[in-house]
């Protein structure tokens, strides 16, 4: 990403002459607020290198690259130093906006961000910024899933054996793992449905740490949709590690 701008409200008006999003397609919400705590690094970790890019450049890449997504909006931190002021990728529209302290707050801020031209009814997906290995096909598959379901997400079904540790961090059960899933992103739902939902979880005080969540806690049935594994989330520096393998084998399948 060329040179840093602080992170600023995207209004419509800002991407006008780009906001004719692909007809047809969706728009998606990039939760980039993060401070990347658990990752330890000098830079918040959407910024850390990632074969030679910003590990957020690749994640917004993937995005646009898909066929299905006609517009990003990204929540970025109010003291953001590392933003370069994209507003297009791909010819689709980049918008900002300033996130908050929580992811939950983050994506409540990028659905109020997106364009009037994205109605109440319409489908939007989020997506973590810490997700960079995200698959085009998975996306597809998600939106043509999901839309029938009335919302869904991508997901990992748990396939090892589950155990819950005691205060020692010693084996204190053994969980089923029957019918357990990982939630990935992104996630699938109505405009207007997820921010009555998010309203509704922050007003009653629940933190939900994704979006299915706080859909679950005002009565909808998210469908899972099985997603690639290799949709890891970087959270700590040997995810990035990880990434980097990954990402290469996504180019190689071109
Ligand atoms: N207040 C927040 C917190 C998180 N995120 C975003 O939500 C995604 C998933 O969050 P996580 O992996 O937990 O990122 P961090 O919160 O940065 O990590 P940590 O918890 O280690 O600080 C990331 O893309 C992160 O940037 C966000 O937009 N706003
Ligand atoms: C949204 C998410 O990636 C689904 O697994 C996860 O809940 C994010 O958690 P984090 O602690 O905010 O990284």
């Amino acid at each position: 990403m060329s040179g840093a701008r602080p992170a600023r409200k995207s209004s419509g008006r800002d991407g006008d002459e780009t906001l004719r999003a692909f007809p047809g397609r969706l728009w998606c919400v990039v939760p980039a607020a993060g401070r990347g705590t658990r990752f330890g690094a000098q830079r918040p970790k959407q910024y850390v290198a990632l074969a030679g890019k910003p590990l957020l450049q690749w994640t917004l890449e993937r995005l646009a690259a898909c066929e299905r997504i006609g517009g990003l909006v990204v929540a970025l931190a109010g003291d953001d130093a590392h933003w370069p002021g994209l507003r297009e990728l791909a010819g689709k529209p980049v918008l900002t906006t300033v996130g908050a302290d929580e992811r939950s707050g983050s994506v409540l801020a990028g659905l109020r961000a997106l364009p009037a031209s994205v109605g109440g009814d319409d489908y939007v997906l989020v997506h973590d910024a810490a997700r960079p290995c995200v698959r085009g096909d998975d996306i597809a598959r998600l939106i043509d899933r999901g839309v029938a379901a009335g919302g869904a997400l991508l997901a990992a079904p748990l396939r090892d054996t589950l155990k819950r540790a005691d205060a020692q961090t010693r084996v204190a059960a053994t969980e089923s793992r029957e019918a357990r899933w990982r939630a990935l992103t992104p996630q699938l739902f109505r405009r207007a449905e997820l921010m009555d939902a998010l309203e509704r979880a922050d007003r009653d005080g629940v933190a939900v740490t994704d979006e299915a969540m706080a859909m679950e806690l005002a009565g909808h049935r998210p469908l899972l949709v099985e997603g690639a594994e290799s949709n890891i989330k970087v959270t700590t520096p040997a995810d990035l590690v990880l990434a980097e393998f990954l990402l290469r084998g996504l180019r190689a399948e071109g």
